[in-house]
């Protein structure tokens, strides 16, 4: 399963490299999708259900579908796509299979389940980060497992996060080993290792207690978040460090190893946070010591089918930093709906 993950991970990072000029479209909510994403997603779907026994249902809840490959224009993505697919089983040799076209939409429905508090469901979300995935930043495919509503395990490769800590680079770091897979199942802890094959190591937040230590992290892309609203819970918490800003769920996995102290996601208002963006992640951080709330310090529930179910936001951070960053994060939430509506 793991080396599985490895290949599509492989895959990836090949697709990455020449798809630049082709190979994306546009969804209805006017973000990205590439021949990488699709591809992802069935890649990663046909080994779960080839590994799934016959007498166990398979449910998988994912993020893309195949309708924009169905409508007119779309027959060279989907081509694309096909053949992309087809040679990454052809090279890693472990299944005898060929998909047609009419097979690959199919397979992409395959995650089309709505999840929910009963039985077992797959969450992926095959790239996370499509944004940095295009620029060549960071960007993750993320795993996990839900069982009765609670996610039970979690996989978050990041193929271009270094395999040391990213303290405070700004994402960037040199002369390390690039390509990090974090794992974690519910009771067991974190774990981190090389997607080239490492030991894994053992992995838990950092014990920063005093916020004038601390770094947090938040999306790169601007249209992500309310960078006035965690400029000012940074401020209130006394935090000293700037921003560290990178893609994806990269952020909860170097949360969960110590690289900074808190993740602080505040997507502009009417934006619905969706099970596959969190679920691997907050399991990484949860287990690796920290904690995954809502604005509210309401638990994240993934028992709501495809959306969470939240008010405003997500914040990780350690234990010894929760309680004051809730506090200000409140606070700052406060001031801000009082600017907005004065009277
Ligand atoms: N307008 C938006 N606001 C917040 N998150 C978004 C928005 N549009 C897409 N996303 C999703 O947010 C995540 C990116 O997070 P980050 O901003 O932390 O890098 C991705 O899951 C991305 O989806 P996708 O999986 O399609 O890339
Ligand atoms: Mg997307
Ligand atoms: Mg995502
Ligand atoms: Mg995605």
């Amino acid at each position: 399963m793991q080396y599985q993950d490895c290949e599509n991970v492989s895959t990836a990072t090949a697709v990455q490299k020449d798809i630049l000029h082709s190979g994306v479209q546009s969804k209805a909510d006017k973000s990205p999708v590439t021949v990488a994403d699709y591809g992802s997603q069935i890649l990663v779907s046909l080994v779960l259900k080839m590994e799934t026994p016959a007498s166990t249902s398979f449910s998988m809840v994912a993020e893309e579908d195949s309708e924009e490959l169905r409508k007119e224009g779309a027959e060279e993505i989907l081509e694309n796509i096909t053949e992309l697919v087809n040679e990454t089983i052809v090279d890693d040799g472990t299944y005898s299979m060929y998909f047609s076209k009419e097979g690959i939409l199919s397979a992409i429905d395959d995650g089309k389940s709505e999840g929910g508090p009963s039985g077992r469901h797959w969450v992926l979300d095959p790239i996370d980060g499509t944004k940095g995935f295009l620029r060549g930043d960071q960007y993750a495919i993320a795993l996990a497992l839900l069982d009765e509503g609670k996610v039970v395990l979690g996989v978050l490769a990041c193929p271009n996060l270094s395999l040391g800590s990213i303290g405070n680079l700004n994402g960037s770091s040199s002369g390390d080993q690039v390509g990090a897979l974090f794992s974690a199942t519910i009771g067991c802890g974190a774990e981190v290792e090389s997607l080239q094959g490492s030991p894994a190591q053992k992995i838990s937040v950092c014990s920063i207690d005093d916020p004038v230590n601390a770094s947090f992290f938040e999306s790169y892309e601007g249209a992500h978040s309310m960078r006035d609203l965690t400029g000012s819970i940074a401020e209130k918490l006394g935090v000293q460090a700037p921003p560290v800003r990178i893609d994806s769920q990269a952020k909860y996995g170097a949360l969960a190893r110590g690289d900074g102290a808190i993740y602080l996601r505040f997507p502009h208002k009417g934006y619905r946070e969706k099970i596959w963006d969190h679920a691997a992640g907050s399991i990484v951080v949860t287990e690796a010591g920290g904690v995954v709330t809502d604005a509210s310090g309401n638990d994240l529930d993934f028992s709501k089918g495809r959306f969470l179910d939240l008010d405003t936001g997500i914040i990780a951070t350690n234990k010894q930093l929760m309680p004051s960053l809730l506090k200000v994060v409140q606070e700052a939430i406060k001031e801000q709906n009082q600017a907005a509506s004065p009277l």
